[in-house]
């Protein structure tokens, strides 16, 4: 099959640069036949416009439903979110549509689900583009220059078929940053690769965050990614249990003033475990004086001091 060159949709605004993202308590349920599940818990959380991110976590605490509200794909059940000037639970399903056709860009897990196999790549980034061209009335780059973006410079003819695995990740990226979006998603890049596809990949989602701004969230198991995107938020049973920057871990204050015990300590000091809490400067002192099965005077066995 001949693929044409793909017409450039044209328009008048430039893309923006990085969004920023601010959840405040942000809550999520579904409801299902047997009972509602409880799958965000009152997340508090900001990334600056041009931040890169990781959202790690254990399996079933809420990183795919965190990045499906901030991809408009869902709407929460409470609590607020904001990407870039949208209030994203007051938006109606023509604003979500809007938001995931202009301002955000989604990279689902699996390079393939975001790639059709039988048109080009340059065909691909091309298809992606209409929405935004239509809905913001941007100007936006001709595919080949997202495709060098992301590494894959004068690959635009080729099939996803064709690629290796890198690269087909890489493909998976340019088609989420087809519209020029001042937020890209990117759902578990490098769970398929080796060592140099992981690299290819980390080394294009740096590129387009330092050449366009843009701001970048990606949901990882991976704790390497996190280590090198500089900051990683752990999501632990549907809230913000702790946060990585640069090599350190920080426990995080909520918006309801909780904290969360790490995993290790929590195990020490389980659920309705009673503390003195003493504060001086910038350190708090908790100090067990009552495990929940004693009667209150008793001492537990611990103290936990934070500074700041
Ligand atoms: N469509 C749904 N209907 C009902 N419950 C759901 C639905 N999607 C997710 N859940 C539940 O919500 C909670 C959070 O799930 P979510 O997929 O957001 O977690 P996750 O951290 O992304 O997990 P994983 O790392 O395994 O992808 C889990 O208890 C999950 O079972």
């Amino acid at each position: 099959m001949t693929v044409e060159p793909p017409e450039r949709p044209t328009t008048a605004e430039p893309p923006a640069g990085g969004v920023a993202v601010t959840c405040h308590r942000l809550i999520h349920i579904y409801p299902t036949g047997t009972g509602d599940v409880v799958a965000l818990s009152g997340v508090d959380l900001h990334i600056s416009p041009g931040e890169m991110l990781a959202l790690v976590g254990p399996s079933g605490s809420g990183k795919s439903t965190l990045v499906a509200i901030l991809g408009g794909l869902l709407q929460p059940s409470a609590g607020r979110v904001h990407v870039g000037d949208h209030e994203l639970s007051r938006l109606s399903s023509k604003g979500l549509a809007a938001l995931r056709g202009a301002t955000v860009g989604t990279v689902l897990q699996g390079a393939e689900r975001n790639l059709l196999p039988y048109v080009s790549l340059s065909r691909n980034v091309w298809l992606a583009q209409r929405p935004a061209a239509r809905i913001a009335g941007r100007r936006l780059d001709p595919p080949e220059a997202i495709l060098e973006l992301v590494g894959l410079g004068g690959h635009g003819a080729r099939r996803v078929g064709d690629l290796t695995p890198g690269q087909r990740q890489r493909a998976a990226l340019a088609q989420g940053l087809a519209a020029g979006p001042g937020l890209l998603l990117v759902d578990e890049p490098t769970s398929q690769l080796d060592a140099s596809g992981r690299d290819e990949v980390l080394a294009a989602m740096a590129t387009v965050n330092a050449q366009r701004g843009t701001t970048v969230v990606v949901v990882t198991h991976d704790g390497e990614v996190g280590a090198r995107l500089g900051r990683a938020v752990t999501i632990r049973d549907g809230r913000v249990g702790a946060e990585g920057r640069d090599g350190r871990d920080f426990a995080v204050v909520a918006g309801d003033g909780t904290i969360q015990l790490p995993p290790e300590t929590f195990a020490a000091f389980p659920a309705g475990t009673l503390f003195e809490v003493d504060h001086a400067d910038q350190a708090v002192t908790l100090r067990a004086v009552a495990s929940p099965s004693s009667s209150g005077d008793e001492a537990a066995s611990g103290e936990i001091r934070r500074t700041g």
